[in-house]
């Protein structure tokens, strides 16, 4: 359950967001109208001006960003020099998780990551994409956040879907920012973002 009231001022932009939800949240809405700095303000890279963000009642708001239990996924969080099952392995435990191989090698394959030992940032883009999402998964936080994290990945819908079910089977939340309004079909709750304001879609 992700909780959040925010107000941040950036300039002439203003952030101000309340919404209350657990599952699969899908969030779009226009180029600059605030996804993205939503997703920071709750990942803890950007402080917000006032409000709270409470994950599961207990309140992250001032939390530094690696005590929150939530990894935030962009097309470019990954490791491009580390090899590939070091790079599964690697963000888990970094974040003070054990996975053994059996479990990454489960999570690999139900999301079609490939087998082969290159390193990461010699993968296609779209597979860049699922190994950033898969570590974030093996890491087991209580919130994923993914800002246009799908959008490369071949056979999209049927990644979504496992992705979205691998979170639901761990209890994990998952927010994920799009700017293509279909893929909010495969969420639990749709809101669109308009100018720093969340809308409701169902
Ligand atoms: N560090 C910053 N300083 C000042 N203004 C910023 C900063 N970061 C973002 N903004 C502004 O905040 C607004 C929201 O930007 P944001 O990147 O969150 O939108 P977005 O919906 O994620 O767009 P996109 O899909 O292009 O990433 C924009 O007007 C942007 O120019």
């Amino acid at each position: 359950m992700i909780e959040v009231y925010v107000k941040k001022k950036l300039q002439a932009f203003l952030l101000n967001v309340n919404f209350s939800e657990k599952g699969i949240i899908a969030i779009t809405g226009k180029n600059g109208s605030g996804k993205s700095t939503l997703l920071n303000v709750i990942a803890g890279i950007l402080k917000p001006d006032e409000g709270y963000i409470r994950l599961n009642d207990i309140d992250i708001t001032n939390l530094p960003i690696n005590k929150r239990n939530v990894i935030l996924v962009t097309p470019d969080s990954y490791i491009p020099t580390l090899d590939l099952k070091k790079h599964l392995t690697w963000g888990a435990k970094l974040r003070g998780r054990k996975v053994n191989d059996k479990e990454v090698m489960e999570v690999a394959k139900l999301l079609g990551v490939p087998n082969e030992n290159k390193k990461v940032g010699n993968l296609s883009l779209g597979n860049r994409e699922k190994v950033s999402l898969a570590t974030a998964i093996l890491t087991k936080p209580n919130l994923i956040l993914v800002d246009e994290g799908f959008s490369n990945i071949s056979e999209k819908e049927y990644f979504i879907n496992i992705y979205t079910d691998l979170c639901k089977k761990n209890q994990i939340d998952l927010i994920y920012v799009t700017q293509d309004t279909e893929d909010a079909k495969f969420s639990d709750h749709h809101y669109v973002m308009n100018n720093g304001s969340l809308h409701k879609v169902f």
